[in-house]
């Protein structure tokens, strides 16, 4: 899959701006605050209808204006696709594949598989464990549709049992058998969510760890756990036993919405202990094996955004990330640098087609 062209309307620093891409490497360099990312961003809300950046959807239209337009030009199995996400302030997003909207964003999700390396995945090592899950989900989802509809479904029942907690508690009443349906619901949809990220994780994380010891030049043990209230007992019998905590909090304690995943080095929290070149080990190797999972579900590797990746990696590195890319059905890769020599050396070390776009 190649993205052949994009077209920016209104989207953050750009009025109007057109890109014809290679199919192998494009590099976009220029000083700080050019829009680099900018164009990265735009290329991430192609594959999953948001800003990987911001997720107040108007704040990515250009100030001063009131919509905002995208629109890429894919070859995908040998045919043309062309998607168009546009907003106007005040109204809903639009997703359009060939010019026919979509009804639900879900199902373009995973049509056009993306991986995106950039400074801002600090926030899985630093912030709570909602990034961790959005991370996993985001994963799981670009490879099964039906995770993507359970998580959805899971998320509205969870909803509503919430509100309900709620009038309960303004309204000093209680119904067991309306939060027996709930509970039931939640059970049905959290125990196939629960399976499915056990399931992912014993198959992801052996790649996680073979990444990491490539990228990183020492011996530490890293680890990454799941950690889930249903590794204790059945979601059904968890609801029903926090059922007063739950009343009291008017929210729902335990579930899937809760899980984490746990970041060790040497059985330590990385985020405590763990370098700042460790940590960005971390991060890499976390995105490569997102990577390599799309592509061995897939068949065909995702396209690769790196986002600042020399602020990440030394040069060497860089290279052999962009060789690992580098096989016989090539993957797109768009990096994003402020030294356009730099970037060239590495990139020419490693692909004889690239184009530099100078913003
Ligand atoms: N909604 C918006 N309207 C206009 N400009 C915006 C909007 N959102 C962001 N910008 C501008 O985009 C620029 C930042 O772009 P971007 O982050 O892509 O830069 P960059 O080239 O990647 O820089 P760096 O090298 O520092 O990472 C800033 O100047 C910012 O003011």
């Amino acid at each position: 899959m190649i993205l052949k062209s994009l077209s920016l309307l209104n989207y953050k620093n750009f009025d109007t701006k057109t890109f014809e891409f290679d199919a192998t490497i494009n590099c976009l360099v220029g000083n700080n605050g050019v829009g680099k990312t900018n164009v990265l961003d735009a290329i991430y809300h192609l594959s999953f209808g948001k800003s990987y950046f911001n997720p107040v959807s108007s704040q990515n239209i250009r100030h001063d204006e009131d919509f905002f337009v995208i629109n890429g030009e894919y070859d995908k199995d040998n045919k043309t696709e062309n998607i168009v996400v546009s907003l106007k302030k005040g109204q809903k997003k639009v997703i359009k594949r060939n010019t026919k909207a979509y009804d639900k964003f879900s199902d373009h999700i995973g049509f056009l598989p993306l991986v995106i390396i950039s400074p801002a995945d600090r926030d899985l090592i630093i912030e709570g464990s909602d990034t961790r899950r959005k991370f996993i989900d985001s994963v799981i989802s670009q490879n099964d549709k039906n995770y993507l509809s359970h998580l959805i479904n899971y998320n509205k029942v969870l909803a509503q049992r919430n509100s309900l907690l709620k009038y309960f508690a303004a309204n000093h009443t209680y119904n067991q058998d309306t939060i027996d349906v709930y509970n039931e619901q939640l059970n049905t949809y959290g125990t196939e969510i629960f399976e499915k990220r056990k399931a992912f994780l014993k198959f992801f994380v052996p790649i996680f760890k073979e990444r990491y010891k490539a990228i990183s030049d020492n011996n530490e043990a890293i680890d990454l756990d799941y950690k889930s209230h249903l590794f204790d007992d059945d979601l059904n019998t968890l609801l029903r036993q926090n059922i007063n905590k739950d009343k009291a909090l008017q929210y729902t304690s335990v579930g899937v919405h809760k899980d984490d995943l746990i970041f060790n080095i040497d059985d330590h929290p990385i985020k405590k202990f763990g370098s700042q070149g460790q940590q960005k080990s971390f991060l890499i190797a976390l995105k490569l094996a997102q990577f390599d999972s799309i592509k061995a579900e897939s068949g065909s590797n995702p396209i690769l955004l790196l986002d600042d990746i020399f602020d990440k990696l030394d040069e060497t590195r860089v290279a052999q990330i962009i060789k690992l890319v580098d096989d016989e059905n090539f993957g797109q890769i768009f990096i994003s640098d402020t030294h356009a020599d730099r970037t060239e050396n590495v990139v020419k070390q490693v692909h004889q087609s690239y184009k530099i776009f100078k913003l």
